[in-house]
């Protein structure tokens, strides 16, 4: 079997086969999101969730669903190896859920040779300074959401987050509607980050032209449109893509 060994936070090296996560799904695509948006890219679906927005969109990734398997991380790794993309975007569900564990697939992904970058999409909701403090490489970014009103959720925004992310990293607002539109310029003005403010448009909700309309209206220069590729490239409901 497949060996991965990391050097935890306490410096205790753990082999990584005896550490599991419950999986949804793994598979190859382009990158539909961010600045990396187009990129061929391995994605690492991990199930659970903290959060239950109105709008998700992956609720195949929390209960009442399943998970699809549990793996270890020695699994995880060897089956992201099989694909020839240098990318790798690490989602849920929620993928920072499980805490040492999640910091353990992240350190030994990055053992990965070929690796360029590794993303995490993060949902706000977990701090994520443990992890930027104990893992100390180059090609990891955060990709954190600021759940605005539409989502239900914005009472479990964890703040601080805005000043530890770096210019390198991106801050995500869906937006639903003007409230949330609104309240996402209100974000920005009080709260102050080195991070990419990226907007996108609720699928179902808010028509594209509209957020730009917005954007442009408000003058803001520093965000960036971001539509999701993958639900204009294929069935908004589709999975795996
Ligand atoms: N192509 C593609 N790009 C994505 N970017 C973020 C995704 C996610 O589900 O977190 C995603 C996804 O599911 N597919
Ligand atoms: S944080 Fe993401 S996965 Fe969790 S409920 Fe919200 S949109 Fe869905
Ligand atoms: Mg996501």
């Amino acid at each position: 079997m497949y060996q991965v060994e990391v050097k935890m936070q306490e410096g205790a090296i753990v082999n990584t086969n005896n550490i599991k996560l419950p999986m949804v799904e793994i598979f190859e695509t382009v990158e539909g999101e961010g600045t990396g948006a187009g990129f061929p890219t391995v994605f690492v679906r991990l199930f659970g969730c903290n959060l239950r927005c109105t709008w998700c969109d992956t609720k195949y990734s929390y209960p009442p669903e399943e998970a699809d398997r549990v793996m270890t991380i020695g699994e995880i790794v060897e089956e992201v190896r099989k694909y020839r993309s240098t990318r790798i975007c690490l989602t849920g569900g929620e993928p920072l859920l499980y805490g040492d564990k999640s910091a353990a697939l992240i350190k030994a992904l990055l053992q990965i040779e070929t690796l360029t970058d590794l993303h995490i999409e993060t949902n706000g909701a977990i701090d994520v300074s443990p992890f930027m403090d104990s893992i100390d490489s180059p090609l990891v970014r955060y990709i954190v959401d600021y759940k605005l009103p539409d989502s239900g959720e914005t009472d479990k925004m964890i703040l601080s987050n805005f000043a530890k992310l770096r210019k390198q990293d991106e801050l995500k607002f869906v937006i639903g509607s003007d409230r949330d539109f609104n309240e996402a310029v209100r974000v920005l003005e009080h709260y102050s980050t080195e991070a990419l403010p990226l907007f996108s448009p609720v699928w179902e909700t808010m028509p594209p032209a509209k957020l730009v309309q917005l954007m442009l209206d408000h003058g803001l220069s520093h965000v960036k449109l971001n539509m999701q590729l993958h639900k204009i490239i294929w069935d908004p409901a589709a999975r795996g893509v």
